[in-house]
Order: C-alpha cells, then sequence, then structure tokens
C-alpha cells in the first residue's frame, strides 16, 4: 500500500481539520482511495515546528493546550523555521494553509516555490499564491514533473475548478459570476435576521468561516482574489487585482437591508469576470439587491455558488459550500487524490517508455 507523506505549513483551522480526518478515519480513507496518509512535518507561526520522519502523532498534537510550543518534542523547535522544514523534511506533498495575503501572496508563494523546488507536490488552499503568481508556480510545478493543486482556492471544498476545467469540455465560457464569500454571504443573513455587523462577523469567525482579518471577507478583497482565480483558470485570462472595481458590504446600512426586504430583494455580494470583445476581461466585485426569482437569491448561510454563462448551455449554476473548517480540508484531500492520480499516470507512462525502449513487457 502506497503511502504520502505530509508537511503542514500553517496548522490553524483547516490543517488541523485535515490531520483530525486522517488521524480519525484512516481506515476508511485508506480503503476508499487505495493510499494511507502520514503526516511527518508540521510548522506554524504559534507552535514552532515539528519533524517526526517516521510520522507524528496527530491525536497528541492537536490535543496540546493553547500557548504550548513544539520545543519539548523529539524534532521539535519553537520556531516555525519554514525555509528549513519545507526544503529538507521528508515529505512527498507539501500542504501550505498559512493566512492569505491578498497584496503580494507571501510568504505563502515562497512556500509554494520552496517547495516545487525541492521536489515536493504541494495543495493549497491559500488564495494569495494562486491569484497572483499561479502562472509562474505552476510552469515550475510542470517543469519538476509536480503538480501544484489549489481547489481550496475558490468555493472551499466545493469542486468548482476541476468542474470548470472537467466537465465543461467542448463549450466556450463568456462569463463567471457569483457569491464567493461565505463569510459576507453568511453576515447579510444575519443582519436580515436583525444580527448587528460586528456581531455576525463574530460568528462567522467561530464558525471557521473569516479570513485571519475579516475585513478582507466584508470589503470584498478576498471575492476579488477569487474573481482573478477564476477570470484566468476559467476564462484563461490574467487581470490584475488593481483593475477589479472591488466593494465591499460594510456600507449596507440596517435601512438598506430592510428596504431591500420589504421590495422581496435580498443583498448579495457579487463577483464577476466577463470576456470583452477585444479578447479581455471585466470584472468587478460589487453588493446587488437581487430579486427572489434570481438563481443567487436563495443562497443562504456560508452557502456560495457560481454561474458559468456558456455558447451551447447557457447558464449552469453550481453551489455548495464556500467556507468551513472540514469543508476545506476536503478540499486538500480532493487535491492530494489528484496528486496520486497523476502520479500513477505519469508512473505508468514511464514503465510504458522502458517497455518501449527495452521491448520487453515488464
Ligand atoms: N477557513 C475557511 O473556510 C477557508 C476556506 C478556503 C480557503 N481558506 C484559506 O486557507 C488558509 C487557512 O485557513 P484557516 O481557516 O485554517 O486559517 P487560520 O487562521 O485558522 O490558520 C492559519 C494558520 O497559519 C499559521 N500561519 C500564518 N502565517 C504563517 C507562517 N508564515 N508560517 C507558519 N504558519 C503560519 C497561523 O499561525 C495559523 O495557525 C487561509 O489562507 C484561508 O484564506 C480558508
Ligand atoms: N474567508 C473565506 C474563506 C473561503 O475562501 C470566506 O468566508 O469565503
Amino acid at each position: 500500500m502506497r503511502t504520502y507523506d505530509l508537511a503542514l505549513i500553517g496548522f490553524g483551522g483547516v490543517s488541523r481539520a485535515l490531520a483530525e480526518l486522517i488521524s480519525s478515519d484512516a481506515e476508511r480513507l485508506t480503503r476508499q482511495l487505495g493510499f494511507s496518509l502520514r503526516v511527518v512535518a508540521i510548522t506554524d507561526l504559534a507552535f514552532g515546528s515539528l519533524v517526526q520522519p517516521d510520522g507524528i502523532d496527530l491525536a497528541a498534537v492537536l490535543a496540546m493546550p493553547r500557548g504550548a510550543d513544539f520545543s519539548a518534542l523529539p524534532g521539535g523547535s519553537a520556531d516555525p523555521r519554514n525555509h528549513d522544514v519545507i526544503q529538507d523534511c521528508p515529505a512527498d506533498i507539501v500542504v501550505e494553509a498559512t493566512f492569505t495575503n491578498p497584496v503580494d501572496g507571501q510568504p505563502a508563494a515562497s512556500h509554494v516555490r520552496w517547495a516545487l523546488e525541492s521536489g515536493k507536490h504541494v495543495t493549497t488552499t491559500n488564495k494569495g499564491p494562486v491569484a497572483l503568481h499561479a502562472r509562474a508556480l505552476t510552469a515550475l510545478a510542470e517543469e519538476r514533473g509536480l503538480s501544484f493543486e489549489f481547489e481550496g482556492a475558490v468555493l472551499s471544498g466545493t469542486p468548482i475548478l476541476r468542474f470548470a476545467q472537467q466537465m465543461l469540455p467542448g463549450l466556450t465560457t463568456t462569463s463567471v459570476e457569483g457569491i464567493l464569500n461565505g463569510t459576507s454571504n453568511y453576515v447579510l443573513g444575519r443582519r436580515e435576521a436583525g444580527a448587528t455587523l460586528e456581531a455576525a462577523i463574530r460568528e462567522a469567525q467561530e464558525l471557521g468561516y473569516a479570513e485571519a482579518d475579516p475585513t478582507a471577507d466584508i470589503e470584498g478583497s478576498d471575492v476579488r482574489l477569487k474573481v482573478a482565480i477564476l477570470a484566468q483558470q476559467v476564462l484563461g485570462v490574467d487581470v490584475s487585482l488593481a483593475s477589479i472595481d472591488t466593494q465591499g458590504i460594510s456600507g449596507i446600512s440596517d435601512a438598506d437591508i430592510r428596504e431591500a426586504s420589504e421590495q422581496g430583494l435580498r443583498w448579495k455580494l457579487i463577483g464577476s469576470a466577463t470576456r470583452t470583445d477585444d479578447g479581455g476581461v471585466t470584472a468587478a466585485v460589487r453588493p446587488v439587491a437581487l430579486g427572489e426569482e434570481h438563481p443567487l437569491a436563495g443562497i443562504a448561510g456560508a452557502t456560495n455558488a457560481v454561474t458559468f454563462t456558456t455558447n451551447l448551455l447557457g447558464q449552469v449554476t453550481v453551489s455548495g459550500p464556500g467556507a468551513g473548517r472540514v469543508e476545506t480540508a476536503y478540499a486538500l484531500l480532493s487535491d492530494i487524490i489528484a496528486i496520486d492520480a497523476a502520479t500513477r499516470t505519469s508512473e505508468r507512462a514511464a514503465a510504458a517508455e522502458l517497455v518501449d525502449l527495452v521491448g520487453v513487457t515488464l
């Protein structure tokens, strides 16, 4: 049975949910997937770093109290040592789940690059490196025969990027638009129910939906990153973040919410990217009051949805979880499954090449 060794860079809500899954559901996962998973390294600003080539006892590290660090454990240190751990630890796959930096994608983009340069596959839920550096990092991965996977960067574990890449063949997609942020959608729903903005944000933080700095969720910069990712990955066009006209939901007053509701409208934060005739894209993030008949009006809580407008099918809408620790840990798992599939395909191709070369069947 094949085992993939993982390094977890960032040990917050999403990584911990993945570690819990690996630790508590190992038998089912191995049976269903045909491989097993083992964590051999963890780094985090709060805990420091831990490298144990024979596998870390995940139940033990998950039970560590707040404020504790890894320095007392064999292979542990109070300092994250990201560069050395990523480069030197014996992992097959680096899982990058540190804070999203919406300005330059760092230091996560460097974490991804160090991993690829040292021969390790990467899965990340971090939107920064994907929105701002995907082309360079994907090219580096291809050059090294490695995978760079990032399904969780848009719509959490709902497989929207693979859906667009694999399930819409032969179609031309002219626009993508949708509700792309779980926190703001949750907050808008709670405000309709009478909660204050501040209380609704606190709830979203407790539920594990919000960014470390929830301003990114509320003021639209998280959606702006996702619009840039969708424009590149679905429409094939790079858009700069500066060119995406962005407005968040903090300006929506109680009176705006009440008046919309009286008219049968619901406020939603909509991100969109639309192809233009000259081969470019116009993109925007803005709150819109939608009529109840609109397909996105009924999308509630941390659920998100994306509508693809295509030439032959018209509009196709996919909805599912847009945030959440476990839901996003599933995105990492789905990336690991994709890495396994790519690894097996390239091993088969290499074996076939060898057979061709020596003229015998192995
Ligand atoms: N939570 C969600 O619903 C969700 C959904 C999709 C994508 N994401 C993305 O996934 C990533 C992780 O999300 P999360 O909810 O686990 O966040 P989190 O804030 O709970 O955890 C992030 C962890 O990374 C650590 N960290 C930050 N910078 C670091 C560094 N330079 N080196 C080492 N550790 C570092 C922090 O100490 C923290 O423990 C973020 O980029 C987020 O945008 C989250
Ligand atoms: N904070 C983000 C996480 C998913 O990217 C959200 O609420 O949608």
